[in-house]
């Protein structure tokens, strides 16, 4: 079939690992062409999912990712600290204290690297976003909003943030947002990326946008439809209201409420990430994966993307040594 270069759609390159061989580091292995006609799409068994480089907007949807992040560099100030332990965990600290952790146009920039780093950290397992200083993060600098107020600007850094926090929920490690004090606006909507939210005593989660003049543009309001319904969304995002740890865990917002231990909230969200995050990365890995694609594609897609992803881990040496062991589920 003669095949004309069609807009590159967001299809899944399907991470192919040698049979049975351990998580490489390093690079991928795609199976597959990046430029495919859409007729052949059809024929192929092809999984439309994001991929890094194929991000959710680019140069066809008028987004000039290297122009944005030229703007947003002058806007100084914080960072976004990311730490990989041994056990699979990584920490990404948003580190701006001064400012309720505020992301500046550079921590804009740095938290776009940083889910690029764990997007090729074959053994993550599990990941824990969290505020310096014991507060979440209070959305955009202001000061850099109101140099980037004109709406051209303001939609690149629309789809910038929207690029990466959607990056962020398909990584395929369990997420969790740490929430201490408070996550407003921009905040507030980094934390509907993650996959779990934890929240301490007394923190809040609120989407100030209406009172800002403004609708969610990092992603934030589609992904609360998804975690609470469109009736609860509507009501926190029209009426900016301040959602606390108990209303958090009865919306299904949040997924505990952390009460402090000696160790402090940070050691408490990773014994409450443990459990999930058991085993090989690559079981973890492709679990995180099956969810992905099932809340992402429609049933018959997401079906197929399960039997592609159950292939990489059947007969695996996780697999091959629970059949040895006998392994009962007491
Ligand atoms: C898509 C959404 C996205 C966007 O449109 O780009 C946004 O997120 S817009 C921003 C939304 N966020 C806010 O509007 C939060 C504004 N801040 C506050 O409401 C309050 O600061 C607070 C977060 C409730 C904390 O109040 P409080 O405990 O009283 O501390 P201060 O107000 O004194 O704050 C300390 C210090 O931090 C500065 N600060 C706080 N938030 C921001 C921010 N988002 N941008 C820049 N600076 C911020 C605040 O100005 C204080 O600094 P100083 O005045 O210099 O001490």
């Amino acid at each position: 079939m003669g095949c004309q270069q069609f807009q590159v759609r967001l299809l899944w390159i399907q991470e192919v690992s040698a049979p049975r061989r351990t998580e490489q580091t390093g690079g991928k292995h795609c199976n597959m062409g990046i430029f495919v006609c859409r007729n052949s799409l059809r024929m192929l068994n092809v999984r439309w999912l994001y991929h890094r480089c194929l991000s959710l907007y680019n140069s066809n949807h008028g987004f000039n990712e290297a122009k944005i992040k030229e703007k947003l560099a002058q806007f100084t100030g914080g960072s976004v600290d990311l730490s990989k332990m041994d056990n699979g965990i990584a920490e990404i600290c948003i580190n701006n204290p001064s400012r309720m952790n505020a992301f500046t146009g550079t921590m804009m920039i740095e938290l776009e690297e940083r889910i690029s780093d764990l997007e090729n950290w074959k053994n993550g397992k599990g990941l824990i976003v969290y505020g310096a200083e014991n507060t979440f993060c209070s959305g955009s600098d202001l000061n850099a909003v109101k140099a980037i107020s004109n709406p051209q600007e303001g939609m690149m850094m629309c789809m910038l943030m929207q690029n990466t926090l959607t990056r962020l929920q398909r990584l395929p490690l369990i997420s969790v947002a740490l929430i201490q004090g408070k996550a407003l606006g921009g905040g507030a909507e980094l934390c509907t990326a993650c996959d779990f939210r934890l929240m301490t005593e007394g923190s809040e989660i609120r989407f100030v946008h209406k009172q800002m003049g403004l609708v969610p543009g990092w992603g934030g309001a589609a992904r609360l439809i998804h975690l609470i319904g469109s009736r609860h969304a509507l009501k926190l995002l029209s009426g900016a209201l301040r959602v606390h740890p108990e209303n958090a865990l009865e919306l299904g917002l949040a997924d505990n409420i952390l009460l402090g231990t000696e160790d402090g909230f940070l050691s408490e969200a990773e014994n409450w990430i443990m459990p999930y995050i058991k085993g090989p990365s690559d079981v973890s890995r492709a679990v995180k994966k099956v969810i992905i694609s099932g809340r992402e594609q429609k049933l018959e897609d997401a079906l197929r993307t399960e039997k592609e992803i159950f292939g990489t881990v059947w007969g695996g040496l996780a697999n091959l040594q629970a059949l040895a062991k006998g392994t009962k589920h007491k």
